[in-house]
């Protein structure tokens, strides 16, 4: 099945449903014309042509993946091209390595990148701050961090979208925030709390590019 956005016929995209920001990716990608499903079982993760992986908790999203049958099926069609787009938590479990994760923490090793958990500190709940990111017109995004992680590291075939401006003062200043390889894409924020789904329609423009 497929569904019609203003441009043509759209391939179907869902959202990882085991925990987190669910419901505010689902509104995000609607936004956009797109009529997303949830994804909980591996006959549902067959259907879609890309993913949203939200936000919430990584360490309980990698356990989620383990006891739903996900891990290994979603390893496998992100290993053949799927596209998808990681928040926070999402760009945690897409990343090859996580730092101060549970040493028992599946990764799915679809971004090389290594990424900081809890990286703007544990006292730190949250932070905001406007961010240029690459690929994105009309003005900048505003980005709400959560408990969010940042990126220490890029491997070769990864682009940076987006790092926190360097007039932010502190440690995290300059930091990877946001990246893309090839079809899949992750921000360490949360453009789902904002109203502003232009990452999303990236998003649909990759799935729509990857699988034409
Ligand atoms: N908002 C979030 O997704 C927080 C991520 C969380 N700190 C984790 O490590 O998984």
């Amino acid at each position: 099945m497929t569904v019609t956005t203003g441009g043509g016929v759209a391939p179907p995209v869902g959202v990882l449903a085991l925990q987190g920001n669910v419901a505010e990716h689902l509104d995000a990608l609607r936004a956009c014309g797109a009529d997303p499903r949830t994804v909980r079982r591996p006959a549902e993760l067959d259907e879609v042509a890309g993913l949203v992986l939200p936000g919430g908790e990584s360490t309980t999203l990698s356990k989620l993946l383990v006891a739903f049958d996900l891990l290994e099926p979603l390893r496998a069609r992100l290993a053949a091209g799927m596209p998808a787009f990681g928040s926070c938590a999402g760009m945690i479990l897409l990343a090859r390595e996580a730092i101060d994760a549970r040493p028992d923490q599946h990764q799915l090793g679809a971004l090389d990148i290594v990424v900081r958990r809890n990286a703007f500190g544990r006292q730190v709940q949250s932070f905001e701050s406007d961010l240029a990111v690459t690929g994105i017109r009309g003005g900048p995004v505003r980005a709400v961090f959560i408990r969010a992680p940042w990126v220490e590291s890029t491997g070769r075939g990864v682009e940076v979208l987006a790092r926190v401006p360097g007039s932010v003062a502190g440690p995290a200043s300059g930091k990877v925030v946001a990246v893309r390889q090839g079809p899949v894409m992750a921000t360490a924020f949360h453009p789902e709390q904002t109203g502003d789904a232009r990452l999303h329609d990236l998003f649909l423009h990759r799935v729509r590019e990857y699988t034409a």
